[in-house]
């Protein structure tokens, strides 16, 4: 009883603690919103300011008056936002080592100074900072808010309790809109009694990490901003020279670090990357899942997020292909195979063979076999196909010259050439000859070469000696379905710098002179627009960008390199994968063709260690995976364990008197039962070839839960997850058994294993290759 109300009185004590420090953190945000409010009035009083200033016309008032416009822009595009959680975070630090203040107005210092900790371990609080998502100055420039990508923010993700430096406390602020929710606080330096404004300073709650891992999933990423850990931080703030080359394994917040990474980018030289950043995504689904991280940090517009099956304007994948076609099309050899395709598809169905034309009153012939020797001769070298039609134009007509006997008629060279060229002029303008030369040389598409590739017999030709006949069959077969496959799309893109594209008159894009001007078209996205629409849109105006992400690099075939290589030939590189989590089956290939992407670009290379997303129990698990998939490899440490160990149900083995008959209904069973155990999302990973049916087993079950082919479950992680029969994921390709490994790790709470005949299961349901 007394324990009791011990308990219940420190309890109190505790919470009017918590309270107050919520109550301080609340009077900042309310000074923070009360700065935003008088910014944006003066932000529209600069844009109506700059409107009337126009209309004097002056050189000088003109550049004046852009200015103010593109500032006031900036101000309003980012202020007008509403940010969920604006603020959320507070540094309190010690004094620090020379005086010197930053752009932002916080001091610079790292360490602290000498003296700054007293012998008795007292220290006074010298400084406090809160950390958001931009920047907010007060009307005497002094730090109101730090935007999270600011150097003076740096200490909010880097500091430790083993290397502090001046952090005391690092405080999480969780809010909405504008009231201030609550805080939990880790300090830093714990052994020491420090004071601000006279006071102890109090220290509240466990870690706003545990309490952002613990959080249920929805089918919609969140950024990680508040908690974005210290090795983490050190790649996405890792200077942008050439290639930032990341590794870890799965959870380790791979994904979450690249879109982190954008937004710091375009803080730091938002001129630099105004040419763009592309991240490539290996899926719809996870473009999907991620497109929401960046408008939330107050990023949008500059950044595309594209699937890799969606990198060619206008081209978008929906078709899978089987495991040894995605073999054949993804290797270099293919790369081989399109060469020959591109020059063969010339000699397609109706090429004409004869010309004949009228010159100089007599009539010329070129017979099939000359016609072939040009064709070959304008073929030589490697130079686009479409680009050559002009040097075959001009071998046919200087063999067309040769049977004129046009060249015997003078000797006097400038005769000669007058009349040479009034040869050519009068060929080239007769019909048949132009009609000849359509139809002859006919301008390529990439979708047309891949058509002619569908025919087994002409593929097989162009294929000679480089695909072997199973091959051959099986990707025409592939090129007759209606749509485009993932690697359809990188080998139509490989067509098109084969083909090349004759040079057309530019079509102009309308543009308001003005935007042009001052670049406000950037900064001021038209609200209709969504920000899919917008990368698309962008993308479709760009080929090149000046940054490039790679997300999932593992999963790149050589061919894929070489398609997101042409559009980064002058960009740096952020490039972050996880090798034990590779669909590819080629490994070394692959490596070859990223780094031939990558060029001899110099690489700064990082290790994430610490897995976020499994709990211990399922992480050890997908560790035994591991040790079968990649011996020797460790596996990414977990950061919380839930007690909840993973389930095993076997389709024929079942225990006691439950006994299930069929996989669809116990599929269905422990989908349902999950859904029962978590708030949120509920993933069930098959084989590829099982999709469609295991969408089926889930009908009515409501949109929590969700049916995907394990190559679809890249990069995407659930509250609970149903994996259903590791044999048949593994058996499925090469690279089977990295493929389970990832739909292993994709839960953050619960995982179910269900097994059918062929993996199996012992008397617990525990399938062979999960077994010890
Ligand atoms: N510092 C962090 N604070 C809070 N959550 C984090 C942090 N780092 C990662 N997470 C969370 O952990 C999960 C895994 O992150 P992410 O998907 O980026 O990992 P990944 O390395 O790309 O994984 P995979 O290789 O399996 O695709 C996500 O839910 C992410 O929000």
């Amino acid at each position: 009883m007394a324990a009791q109300a011990h308990q219940s009185a420190v309890g109190s004590v505790h919470d009017s603690v918590r309270d107050r420090e919520i109550s301080v953190e609340q009077e900042h945000l309310d000074r923070v919103y009360r700065r935003l409010e008088e910014k944006i009035h003066e932000a529209e009083f600069l844009m109506n300011d700059a409107a009337k200033r126009g209309q004097v016309g002056t050189p000088g008032a003109l550049a004046e008056r852009d200015a103010q416009v593109f500032r006031a822009g900036i101000h309003l595009n980012r202020l007008n936002n509403e940010f969920e959680d604006f603020l959320f975070g507070r540094i309190d630090l010690l004094l620090g080592k020379d005086g010197k203040k930053g752009p932002d107005g916080a001091y610079t210092a790292v360490e602290p100074a000498d003296g700054a900790v007293r012998d008795d371990s007292t220290a006074d609080i010298a400084e406090t900072l809160h950390i958001g998502r931009i920047g907010v100055l007060d009307s005497d420039y002094a730090p109101l808010v730090i935007d999270w990508r600011a150097p003076a923010a740096a200490p909010f993700y880097r500091s430790t309790p083993v290397d502090p430096g001046r952090v005391v406390r690092r405080r999480v602020i969780r809010s909405k809109g504008r009231r201030v929710l609550g805080v939990e606080d880790d300090l830093m330096r714990p052994e020491l009694k420090a004071v601000l404004d006279g006071h102890e300073l109090p220290v509240i709650g466990d870690g706003a990490l545990m309490a952002a891992l613990g959080q249920a999933r929805s089918h919609t990423m969140r950024d990680i901003v508040a908690s974005i850990q210290a090795e983490q931080d050190l790649v996405i703030r890792a200077p942008a020279a050439s290639v930032t080359y990341v590794e870890g394994g799965p959870g380790t917040g791979k994904t979450a670090v690249a879109l982190h990474r954008a937004a710091y980018l375009l803080y730091q030289d938002r001129r630099r990357y105004a040419g763009g950043i592309l991240i490539v995504s290996p899926t719809p689904l996870l473009v999907a899942y991620t497109e929401g991280v960046l408008p939330s940090l107050g990023e949008e517009g500059q950044v595309a997020i594209r699937a890799i099956g969606s990198l060619v304007d206008g081209m978008e994948a929906t078709l899978y292909d089987s495991p040894s076609v995605a073999r054949a099309k993804g290797s270099y050899r293919m790369l081989k195979v399109l060469r020959k395709a591109a020059r063969g598809a010339l000699e397609l169905n109706d090429s004409p063979t004869r010309l004949r034309v009228v010159a100089f009153g007599r009539r010329l012939e070129l017979e099939a076999d000359d016609l072939n020797r040009i064709r070959h001769n304008a073929l030589g070298g490697t130079a686009p196909v479409n680009l050559l039609r002009p040097r075959a134009r001009k071998l046919l007509l200087d063999a067309l010259w040769d049977r004129s006997g046009g060249a015997d008629r003078h000797t006097d060279p400038e005769l000669a050439a007058e009349l040479r060229s009034s040869f050519d002029e009068d060929v080239t303008s007769e019909d048949s000859f132009i009609d000849f030369l359509g139809a002859w040389w006919p301008e390529l598409t990439p979708k047309s070469v891949l058509t002619a590739m569908a025919d087994e017999r002409r593929l097989g030709r162009w294929a000679r000696r480089i695909l072997n006949p199973g091959e051959v069959r099986k990707v025409a077969r592939s090129l007759r379905r209606d749509g485009w496959s993932v690697h359809d799309i990188a080998m139509l893109d490989e067509l098109q710098s084969v083909l090349g594209t004759p040079a057309r008159p530019r079509k102009r894009r309308d543009l308001d002179p003005l935007d042009q001007l001052t670049g406000l078209e950037e900064l001021m996205p038209v609200r209709e627009e969504s920000q899919r629409e917008r990368a698309e849109r962008l993308a479709q105006e760009r080929t090149e960008y000046a940054h490039v992400i790679v997300d999932e690099a593992q999963d790149l075939t050589p061919m894929q390199w070489r398609m997101v290589g042409r559009r980064g030939r002058h960009a740096t590189w952020t490039v972050v994968g996880d090798p034990a989590q590779s669909s590819w089956s080629d490994v070394d290939e692959a490596a070859e063709a990223r780094d031939e992407a990558l060029g001899s670009r110099p690489r700064r290379r990082f290790q994430l260690t610490v897995n976020y997303r499994n709990p211990a129990e399922i992480a050890e698990l997908a560790a035994k995976v591991l040790a079968l998939a990649m011996p020797g490899s460790t596996s990414p440490s977990a950061v919380r364990s839930t007690g909840v160990e993973p389930r095993f149900v076997a389709t024929n083995h079942g225990r006691g008197t439950a006994v299930p008959d069929s996989l669809a209904k116990t599929v269905r069973e422990e989908a349902g039962r999950l859904l029962d155990r978590v708030d949120g999302t509920v993933g069930v990973v098959v084989a590829m070839q099982r999709r469609e049916e295991a969408a089926r087993w889930l009908t009515g079950l409501g949109d929590r839960v969700v049916a995907l082919g394990s190559l679809e479950a890249k990069g995407l992680e659930y509250d609970a997850t149903v994996v259903v029969s590791p044999a048949e994921i593994a058996d499925e390709s090469p690279a089977g058994l990295r493929v389970l490994y990832v739909a292993l790790t994709r839960a953050t709470q619960q995982l179910t294993v269900v097994s059918a005949d062929r993996d199996e299961p012992d008397a617990q349901g525990v399938p062979d290759l999960l077994r010890d």
